[in-house]
């Protein structure tokens, strides 16, 4: 212990940048082998494995991995070790970081409010777009917009006022840039802290998404009398290296179906992007040119006669709605002349969201449609991984995210701002539906016991199963509301599995990013046609993590909460098991209005207290017969037979009973069958019990509910056995002490 306090003293104080840094010193065999990941166990707070383990130098069993820390909380490493308690198996008391905490002074938290994410991997701001000059010359920009701002904990709530369903809908994003704010605003605020970021060595990547005429392109780029963040941003790292030691060159490109294409030189627009034998991405072909000034770069970047226009070749044959990125690499000069990649800012302009559905389109307009939203997909889902601290990133499946795939990962810092047009377009509601989903992630802790718990549960039936990640628990209300209307009664609530559906890997539908392409393919240009990949962008998010508290095994007060849920709240008197006589009735009067409830619910499972009834007959059933012990004495047949007419279900004894075993073998095959019979009733109702009455168990809960609902759509009765509740991420311990409430309750 002594020579650990060593280690973790705060001498290990460092600087980075503004920010504290950390270094302690854990002993933990779930963070070998995860270097340069982060871990976020909070909100605010997250820290980097800076260095892997290995046999501890003393020998012995223990592991070691120096974790580094990154934090403006005091009580960060504390509360760090407390969620890697949970886990488990955490060599260290983590109380003895609790004390090294404490003796470090507290960091000073002079950040402005709206950067407070900055530590964050991804932060989600949007932008209520100004009136447009046609707007404003039209009633429109009169109307009353359809967007309310309010303040929501540390960040905003946006509610819509969606026209279409009569509905308001409300989403968090972390902040929001009002109609009367400025690009200048979002400059100072969002941009100017990561420059000096960069130029330690850190990749900084806004990404501009929306619907078609959010304003993406007049806040990335912007105009000559409107500076854009491109603009801006140049004129600040223009004036920060002006020092001479460093050197600034810029790519421009686009993105356009699936391909890279250079914008700096139209020669040779097409780029490739390669992976090297380090796995580091080479864009290949891309033109990286000087900029000294900030006129220079205007003119590559804004002017029309600049090269930064499509080739005339694509410009004629393909309509250019694609994503387009400046790439602003920052290179330091050394002595001898030669310079070095220190970090790289990114401003993407994404091609916008349209829902082609609900726009007509010719031919190649819906297959361009399509693809764009197919991408955005895409991204969204790499995002989605990124945020999440997901092991697994999908880059393959986006050649925009692939392109960028270096300033991602490792200690990069991607904001994403989402612009919204203040007029009423369904096209915004649907793309903040997907920033609210992006925000609601809580990055877990990622652990290998974790892990192995996961793995060892994966498969129900030898079948493989994804898990949603626990945030796709919202539901696009748009997206509701047209599958809803669509279906029939009976069918809609089995629709409330989409709650529970992955966040950007449900359906495309469920996204709102189905499109219907018919003959699509033969209206292919044919410049791109045969290179196309013919993939479908949805991935389904690796999730691997698992949330650490539902780690936690429930304890006695939580789990007695699934037998006193069950049972009907009325009458509890009667619904408890007290006697043999006693068996759980069911007050009539309620199933009724169970039952009533329900009516608008056709197809619904029975209500529970319904369930509730068959088990409680099953278990009268059971012990309602007095126990043929004297039988048992007497012949042995007798006593088989006897046990069989009780449990048709319990396979038939044929040998010879040793009659000195008799007693006890007749209780024990009893107790099994009864165990039996409980079982398979809970299973039962797990396999068809609706939403609400699953999120009412304790240990199930609201996205062990949805999890249930979505494996029943797969196969419709995932739970064959009480291991096959391990797929929801309990122990089988956990399994057993569930099961042994519901017996405690059923008889106290
Ligand atoms: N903050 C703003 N203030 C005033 N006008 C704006 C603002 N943002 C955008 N506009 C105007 O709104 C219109 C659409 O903006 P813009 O072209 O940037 O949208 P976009 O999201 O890039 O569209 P697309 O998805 O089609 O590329 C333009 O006329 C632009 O001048």
């Amino acid at each position: 212990m002594t020579r650990e306090r060593e280690r973790a003293s705060p001498k290990r104080l460092l600087k980075v940048g503004k920010r504290e840094c950390v270094v302690g010193f854990i002993q933990s065999r779930h963070l070998v082998g995860t270097e340069g990941r982060w871990i976020r166990w909070s909100e605010e707070q997250e820290g980097r494995v800076a260095a892997g383990g290995g046999r501890h130098k003393d020998g012995g069993d223990g592991w070691r991995c120096f974790v580094q820390l990154q934090t403006r909380s005091f009580h960060c490493f504390s509360d760090f070790c407390k969620s890697l308690a949970l886990v488990g198996n955490f060599r260290t008391r983590p109380l003895f970081y609790t004390e090294i905490a404490m003796s470090m002074a507290p960091s000073s938290s002079n950040q402005s409010k709206s950067s407070s994410n900055l530590g964050g991997k991804v932060r989600i701001i949007a932008r209520i777009r100004g009136f447009s000059d046609q707007e404003l010359a039209s009633d429109a920009a009169h109307s009353k917009s359809m967007i309310s701002v309010f303040k929501s904990g540390d960040g905003v709530k946006l509610s819509f006022d969606d026209q279409l369903s009569s509905r308001k809908n409300d989403y968090d994003v972390d902040h929001c840039y009002q109609q009367n704010e400025d690009t200048a605003l979002i400059f100072s605020n969002e941009i100017k802290p990561h420059i000096s970021r960069v130029f330690n060595g850190e990749n900084s990547t806004f990404i501009a998404f929306g619907a078609r005429d959010g304003g993406k392109t007049y806040t990335i780029k912007g105009s000559e009398e409107k500076l854009g963040l491109g603009m801006l941003v140049m004129d600040e790292i223009l004036k920060t290296v002006e020092g001479g030691k460093h050197t600034i060159t810029v790519s421009i490109f686009e993105v356009f179906q699936d391909h890279v294409y250079d914008l700096l030189d139209p020669k040779n627009p097409e780029v490739q992007v390669l992976e090297d034998a380090h796995r580091k991405i080479m864009l290949k072909g891309l033109s990286k040119v000087p900029v000294k000034s900030l006129l220079e770069f205007q003119k590559l970047y804004l002017s029309d006669n600049s090269l930064n226009k499509p080739t005339k070749k694509i410009t004629l044959e393909l309509p250019r709605r694609s994503h387009k990125a400046l790439m602003i690499n920052i290179l330091a000069c050394d002595e001898g002349g030669s310079s070095k990649l220190v970090g790289k800012m990114n401003f993407i302009d994404l091609a916008g969201y349209e829902n082609s559905r609900r726009n007509t389109f010719d031919g190649t307009n819906l297959n361009e449609s399509t693809r764009i939203n197919k991408s955005l997909n895409a991204l969204l889902n790499v995002i989605h991984a990124i945020n999440a601290n997901e092991s697994r990133v999908p880059y393959r499946e986006s050649k925009l995210a692939r392109a960028l795939q270096d300033s991602f990962g490792g200690n990069s810092h991607i904001s994403m701002l989402f612009c919204l047009n203040p007029l009423f377009c369904p096209d915004t509601i649907h793309t903040v539906t997907l920033a609210s989903r992006l925000k609601n992630i809580k990055p877990l802790v990622t652990c290998s016991a974790a892990k192995k718990q996961t793995n060892s549960t994966a498969s129900i039936s030898g079948k493989k199963h994804t898990k949603p990640p626990l945030s796709a628990n919202k539901l696009d209300s748009t997206t509701k509301q047209q599958t809803n209307s669509r279906l029939p009664l009976s069918a809609k609530k089995t629709n409330s599995v989409l709650k529970g559906r992955n966040l950007f890997s449900g359906t495309e539908e469920a996204n709102g990013f189905k499109e219907k392409t018919p003959s699509m393919e033969n209206n292919l240009p044919n410049i791109v046609k045969s290179d196309i990949p013919d993939n479908d962008s949805t991935v389904v998010p690796h999730a691997k993590e698992e949330k650490c508290s539902s780690v936690t095994v429930l304890s006695n007060s939580d789990s007695a909460h699934v037998a006193s849920d069950i049972v009907p709240s009325s009458h509890e008197e009667d619904a408890s098991v007290k006697t043999q006589n006693n068996l759980p009735h069911v007050n009539g009067d309620n199933i009724e209005k169970e039952n009533n409830s329900l009516v608008a619910n056709e197809g619904a499972s029975p209500p529970i207290s319904v369930k509730l009834k068959r088990l409680a007959d099953n278990l009268k059933a059971l012990s309602s017969t007095p126990l043929p012990v004297s039988r048992l004495q007497n012949a042995n047949t007798q006593v088989c037979n006897s046990v069989d007419t009780m449990e048709p279900k319990t396979p038939v004894v044929t040998h010879k009973m040793d009659t000195s075993k008799c007693q006890s073998g007749s209780f024990s095959k009893r107790s099994s069958g009864l165990k039996q019979a409980l079982v398979q009733n809970y299973l039962h109702f797990l396999n068809t019990a609706s939403e609400d009455d699953l999120k009412g168990i304790s240990g199930i809960k609201e996205k062990r509910a949805s999890y249930i609902l979505e494996l029943r759509e797969k196969s419709p009765e995932p739970f064959k056995s009480l291991d096959d509740l391990q797929e929801l991420g309990l122990s089988a311990k956990q399994v057993k002490n569930m099961m042994k409430d519901v017996v405690r309750d059923l008889f106290s």
